[in-house]
């Protein structure tokens, strides 16, 4: 496919999407139905015009902005998106050439907007617009952020990075390095870029692909576990619940098992690790990712069966807001109800998974947000509510950090 072909199809994704209305399948979804129908299409097709589909959904509301006359509508639909994003990557003749399967030149009418776009101030525009949110989620997202509002929200409009984690069960960061090299993926070591003042975790095992990701699911460092793919702020959240050698652990809502994977890979196989999910369909893979890993996960159905551990980790499900520059889609169709419910249910989880720790053991709360509301608010209200635990410390990151939006609170059992 051209460029302009792939621009093509994913205006007509987006527009079979329809972010701003309720009830929408996941985008990830939608790309799969297409290259479906789309036989035509290879895989650089295909990741191309997924790129340019996130890149549209990230600032789906900025991008539409400002409208023709003050009183008007903004430009509704994806071609107005799409040409925004040619405009400023000055591709629009190339993209918009009307020719084979392109789309169509733009009209008068079009560029006179584009123009009208160029020149103005995107901080005029109102809050939503300006941050890319749903109308309810301004305020309290910039209550949760304070001044770093504009540069957060901003961020979240960007691509986000590929990072990997090297296994120390399996390799060392130089030879995973050089595995990777071998088969033309470029990672190099990377680190948070805390705030002044600010002290973060270090993450000695931490890399960030830098060329050739397209490769790295077939690399034979990944098939054979030396790396894993996972944010760097993640991988702070496992190094800030301090897993060590011969502890007992237990990762209350393991999911996919990304955390067990590294708080295993922190106790250098010495200790034991448990994984539980509310929904253990989430933890299928997981005995296969542990076998690549050569790590020794146990699963659990009833997390009261397991003993009491040194560590249980609660990495709560949550608005995912820290990670919308990877799931851009999930923000337009979440709704204020839908916090307030998972607010409810973290605070549920973490009294349920406080009973596992064992006296002197670690309570880590952790979500991938950046609302106050299931971070440090969640947190204060189980401390408040639980005599028997002290708070030690919390961790907010943003993509200003450099990965995705974390939050994590250690509580120490008496
Ligand atoms: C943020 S995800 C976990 C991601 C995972 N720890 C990782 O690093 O890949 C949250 C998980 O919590 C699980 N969950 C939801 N309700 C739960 C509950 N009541 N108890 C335990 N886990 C729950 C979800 O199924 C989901 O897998």
């Amino acid at each position: 496919m051209t460029p302009a072909a792939r621009a093509q199809a994913a205006i007509e994704i987006l527009d079979r999407f329809r972010p701003l209305e309720a009830g929408n399948e996941p985008m990830d979804r939608h790309l799969i139905a297409w290259g479906r129908r789309s036989r035509f299409a290879g895989s650089g097709d295909r990741a191309a015009v997924a790129d340019l589909v996130y890149a549209a959904l990230r600032r789906w509301r900025s991008l539409a902005w400002p409208p023709m006359a003050e009183d008007a509508e903004p430009p509704a639909g994806a071609r107005p998106r799409l040409l925004a994003l040619a405009d400023e990557a000055g591709t629009l003749d190339v993209l918009f050439s009307g020719l084979g399967h392109a789309p169509a030149p733009p009209t008068e009418a079009e560029r006179a907007w584009l123009a009208l776009r160029r020149d103005a101030d995107p901080a005029a525009a109102p809050d939503p617009v300006r941050f890319d949110l749903p109308d309810w989620l301004a305020a309290p997202m910039r209550d949760s952020l304070g001044e770093q509002a504009p540069a957060v929200l901003s961020a979240l409009g960007e691509r986000a990075p590929l990072d990997l984690r090297v296994n120390r069960l399996r390799a060392t960061p130089e030879a995973a390095r050089a595995a990777l090299a071998a088969e033309g993926i470029a990672a190099e070591p990377v680190a948070l870029a805390p705030a002044p003042g600010a002290a973060l975790p270090a993450l000695p095992d931490a890399l960030r692909v830098t060329a050739g990701a397209r490769a790295l699911r077939r690399a034979a460092a990944y098939l054979d576990g030396s790396v894993e793919i996972q944010d760097i702020a993640s991988q702070a959240v496992a190094a800030f619940a301090d897993a060590r050698p011969g502890e007992r652990a237990l990762d209350f809502c393991a999911g996919g098992g990304g955390k067990a994977l590294a708080l295993a890979a922190a106790m250098e196989g010495k200790g034991e690790v448990f994984a539980h999910d509310g929904d253990p369909r989430r933890m299928s893979d997981l005995p296969a990712r542990a076998a690549r890993a050569g790590a020794r996960i146990r699963r659990v159905t009833d997390p009261e069966a397991a003993p009491p551990c040194d560590l249980v980790l609660v990495d709560a499900p949550c608005s995912g807001s820290g990670a919308w520059r990877r799931n851009p889609d999930a923000k337009w169709g979440f709704g204020s109800g839908d916090l307030s419910a998972l607010v409810e249910t973290q605070a549920a989880i973490l009294d349920r998974a406080a009973a596992r720790v064992a006296p002197g053991g670690r309570l880590v709360y952790a979500t991938c947000s950046l609302l106050e509301a299931e971070n440090r608010a969640q947190a204060r209200e189980f401390a408040a509510r639980s005599p028997d635990f002290t708070l030690e410390g919390d961790m907010i990151l943003t993509p200003l950090e450099g990965g995705d939006g974390f939050y994590a609170a250690r509580f120490r059992r008496l």
